[in-house]
């Protein structure tokens, strides 16, 4: 236990991209480091959805899923560990909204928000983007104790861009090591 870490764990919802590359082999490495970090655990994952880029057009198709993390680390922490994977899997920042090899995104952590210049959650724009609404749909249970399921619900119904989601494949995550986060 450090300075970084809690003593509580805490469920958190990440949102995952690629569209360069090896773009499956991509999304299950990491998942992988992320499972293998200390005081962090990948406990659920999503279907992997093929998606039409939005915003910015001219790029290949992305491949998006969503992972539910137990950890013990404070979000700040925990967003500094996904911007390390996104840096040894080669994202680099070029376009705005343009091609990556991976994207990670902190989406929601149960009970917490945060509004400062390297951390805004609820993640803003989480709710405008289909692409990480249908997978969010797939893995946040009914009981999610701080509200994430109604606003999945409700947000699905009017979202722009469904047409362009496709189901690519119902799993990439066969689970971790096993190992708890504390
Ligand atoms: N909830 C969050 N999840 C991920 N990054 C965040 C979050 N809030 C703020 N940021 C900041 O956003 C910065 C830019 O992130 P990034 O380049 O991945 O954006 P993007 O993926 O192109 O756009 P978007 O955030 O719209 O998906 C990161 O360095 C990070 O500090
Ligand atoms: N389909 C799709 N489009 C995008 C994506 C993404 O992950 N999937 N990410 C973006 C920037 O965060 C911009 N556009």
């Amino acid at each position: 236990m450090n300075n970084h870490s809690t003593s509580e764990e805490s469920e958190a919802y990440i949102a995952l991209g690629a569209n360069l590359g090896d773009r499956e082999g991509t999304l299950k490495e990491a998942l992988h480091r992320l499972d293998n970090h200390d005081g962090v655990q990948v406990v659920r994952s999503s279907g992997v959805y093929e998606t039409e880029p939005v915003g910015y057009l001219d790029q290949p198709q992305f491949l998006n899923m969503a992972a539910a993390l137990r950890t013990t680390l404070a979000p700040e922490m925990l967003l500094d560990v996904m911007l390390e994977i996104e840096n040894q899997l080669g994202r680099t920042r070029d376009i705005l909204n343009g091609p990556r090899t991976v994207d990670l995104d902190l989406l929601w952590v149960e009970g917490q928000t945060f509004d400062t210049p390297k951390l805004t959650l609820p993640h803003p724009r989480m709710l405008e983007r289909a692409f990480v609404l249908f997978p969010l749909n797939d893995i946040v249970p009914e009981q999610e104790p701080s509200g994430l399921r109604a606003r999945v619900t409700e947000a699905l119904q009017d979202v722009d861009g469904k047409e362009g989601i496709r189901l690519w494949t119902t799993s990439v995550w066969e689970g971790g090591s096993g190992h708890s986060v504390s």
